[in-house]
């Protein structure tokens, strides 16, 4: 049974007025002579000044008021006790981390293993150390001497000893302090290990598995680096709570940071200068974790994010310089030139948007994806992107999208600028939250469905209604049910997404991206993901959207589908568009020797 017959389109994929025929290229805005004017954020302006003004008002309270003892805290800063006790610090905070996380990751593999024993052990360990206060550790480890004179080393049970030490002179309070630290850590860095492991998607521990590789293999090299990303911002709040936590030290007598600094301003009653001594040192030691944090993130960021983000000095630098914008480049190349508009791509239910390229171009890491590309989808009509891998297709459809920011060019809907509001010859940049809006008129229908796994199909129909449109919840599920019924998934309204075949997912992703009646819908490789039996149902449904008028944009492999539903076809090779036309010329005469490679690889 063909699931995918639409019921009666009494779900309004709007239909728009007919749209003007496509102007010509001659009568086209000439976007490059306008003024463009960065988005501007007051809000965020004030809110900078407030803070700079109250940052200057407590500097100035701190500075000038002769009682913090500047010149005291001059003296001690670098003192040679401070600068030991601060080493002792360091040490005892890397000893504690290393150390603890070490522990802490084989207690959370033992949390999650298949073996209960394992299980009850590690989760014996953190019940207990993260109930014991870190100073009552700390003093019971310090009086171990008291419940064991000596500490050996032999056979339990029998007589059998190799070594043996008396236990006062090997746990001296430098060690007793590693020791408590590093159990205090373990056990909560266990729980937040074990929570980045939870977050990894279970199809990651399938595929794992599915690859026949070994369990400690699956853990070290598939699960925990892909948990980094949840672990990371937990993990470095736990070290930076440690370095403040070997204070706890001076229970001890250890003589770390603080304990050193008590000793001081005991003898000498300079407390306040000598407390700040320790409070900048703690500041220096946190912003440098921070500094760490940021790029070890960023290193467990890579694959995860589509662009990384900027290090530091990448950050700085852009501070410094003013925003690019979007600039038009030099007139496009011929090949570049917008498509011949043969009369017959002028499709008969002209209601969707019209979308406009003109002259985009895009670099990845000063790699060329988008080569001064221009074309014109008139309203209501379907377009298909063919190309290779990698020749740019996403990145366009994404750019429509307003999902990539192009480098130069501009991408119009129905005369509005993508990214830009235009008032007389200025151009301002818009605001997120206008893009965002403007971004609920242009549809996208991904690979791999991208729909969100912990919300139900309808729900998952029924979010960006309700909160995009402002409809009631009621009405917006009303509405989803019905597009639902009308991509033949009525009956699968209250399943979550995993529980759909891919087939069925894909068809929720398009009654998804059709629940904010967009004008232009995008398919990015739609079919591409699932399997041949299941390529049509999904190609069914486009077919039917074709015909409402809704205007399409698909990038696809499927040749057949295209010849049948395409008004036009448009090629894409290296970031350029180097041939596009009607199908029946484009696919069965082509002029352009890398397409007849690529038709004949395909077809
Ligand atoms: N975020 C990114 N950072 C760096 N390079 C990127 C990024 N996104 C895409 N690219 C590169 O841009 C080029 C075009 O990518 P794009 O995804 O648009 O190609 P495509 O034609 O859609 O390919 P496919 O059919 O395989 O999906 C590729 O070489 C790709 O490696």
């Amino acid at each position: 049974m063909n699931t995918t017959t639409l019921a009666p389109p009494n779900v309004a994929i709007e239909q728009a007025p007919a749209a003007p025929a496509p102007a010509p290229a001659s009568r086209r805005r000439d976007y490059a002579s306008l003024r463009i004017v960065p988005a501007r954020y007051p809000a965020r302006t004030v809110g900078t000044i407030i803070s700079l003004v109250l940052m200057g008002a407590v500097l100035n309270s701190v500075l000038g008021n002769p009682r913090w003892g500047w010149p005291v805290f001059a003296e001690w800063f670098f003192a040679e006790p401070v600068l030991v006790g601060l080493g002792r610090t360091l040490v005892l905070t890397a000893l504690g981390a290393a150390l603890g996380f070490t522990l802490g990751t084989g207690l959370a593999l033992a949390r999650v293993s298949r073996s209960p024993l394992l299980r009850a052990l590690a989760w014996t360990f953190v019940w207990i150390f993260r109930s014991i206060p870190l100073i009552v550790l700390l003093l019971i480890l310090n009086n171990l001497g008291y419940l064991y004179e000596t500490v050996w080393l032999g056979v339990p049970f029998t007589n059998i000893t190799w070594a043996e030490w008396s236990t006062t002179q090997l746990v001296t309070p430098f060690l007793a302090a590693v020791i408590g630290l590093t159990l205090n850590q373990a056990a909560y860095s266990s729980e937040i290990i074990r929570g980045g492991i939870l977050s990894v998607d279970q199809g990651q521990h399938e595929a794992a598995a599915a690859l026949g590789l070994p369990r400690r293999h699956q853990a070290f090299r598939i699960v925990l680096p892909q948990a980094m990303r949840s672990i990371l911002p937990s993990a470095f709040n736990d070290i930076i709570g440690l370095a403040k936590g070997t204070s706890n030290a001076y229970i001890l007598a250890l003589p770390e940071l603080f304990y050193t600094i008590q000793i001081i301003y005991r003898r000498n009653l300079e407390v306040i200068p000598l407390l700040m001594v320790a409070t900048v040192w703690y500041l220096i030691i946190l912003s440098v974790l921070s500094i760490i944090q940021a790029q070890v993130e960023r290193h467990y960021a890579r694959g995860a994010l589509r662009q990384l983000p900027p290090t530091l000095l990448g950050r700085a630098w852009a501070w410094l310089r003013p925003a690019p914008v979007p600039s038009v480049d030099a007139a496009p190349a011929a090949a570049d030139e917008p498509p011949a508009r043969a009369a017959a791509w002028t499709h008969s239910h002209s209601r969707g948007g019209q979308v406009e390229v003109q002259a985009v171009s895009k670099s990845y890491n000063g790699v060329r994806v988008l080569n001064h590309v221009s074309l014109h989808v008139p309203s209501g009509s379907v377009t298909v992107i063919l190309g290779q891998s990698g020749s740019g297709k996403s990145t366009l459809l994404r750019s429509i999208n307003h999902l990539e920011r192009v480098d130069s060019g501009f991408i119009a809907i129905d005369g509005e600028l993508v990214g830009y509001r235009q008032e007389g010859d200025t151009l301002y940049e818009l605001k997120e939250k206008d893009i965002l809006s403007r971004r609920a008129d242009v549809g996208m229908v991904f690979q791999n469905f991208n729909l969100f796994p912990h919300l139900s199909v309808l729900d998952n129909v029924a979010e960006a209604p309700v909160s995009v449109r402002g409809l009631p919840r009621a009405e917006a599920q009303a509405l989803a049910r019905e597009l639902l019924a009308r991509v033949g998934l009525a009956h699968k309204a209250d399943a979550f997404p995993r529980q759909l075949s891919g087939g069925q997912q894909q068809r929720v992703a398009i009654a998804r991206a059709l629940a904010l009646k967009p004008k232009v819908l995008l398919f990015d490789e739609p079919t591409s993901a699932l399997d041949p039996e299941l390529v049509n149902e999904v190609l069914d449904v486009i077919k039917e959207l074709a015909r409402t008028g809704t205007t399409l944009l698909i990038v696809t492999h499927e040749i057949g589908f295209a010849r049948e539903v395409a008004d036009h076809v448009v090629f894409m090779d290296q970031g350029r568009i180097i041939e596009s036309g009607h199908p029946d010329k484009v696919l069965q005469q082509p002029d352009q020797p890398r397409l007849r490679e690529f038709l004949a690889k395909v077809l």
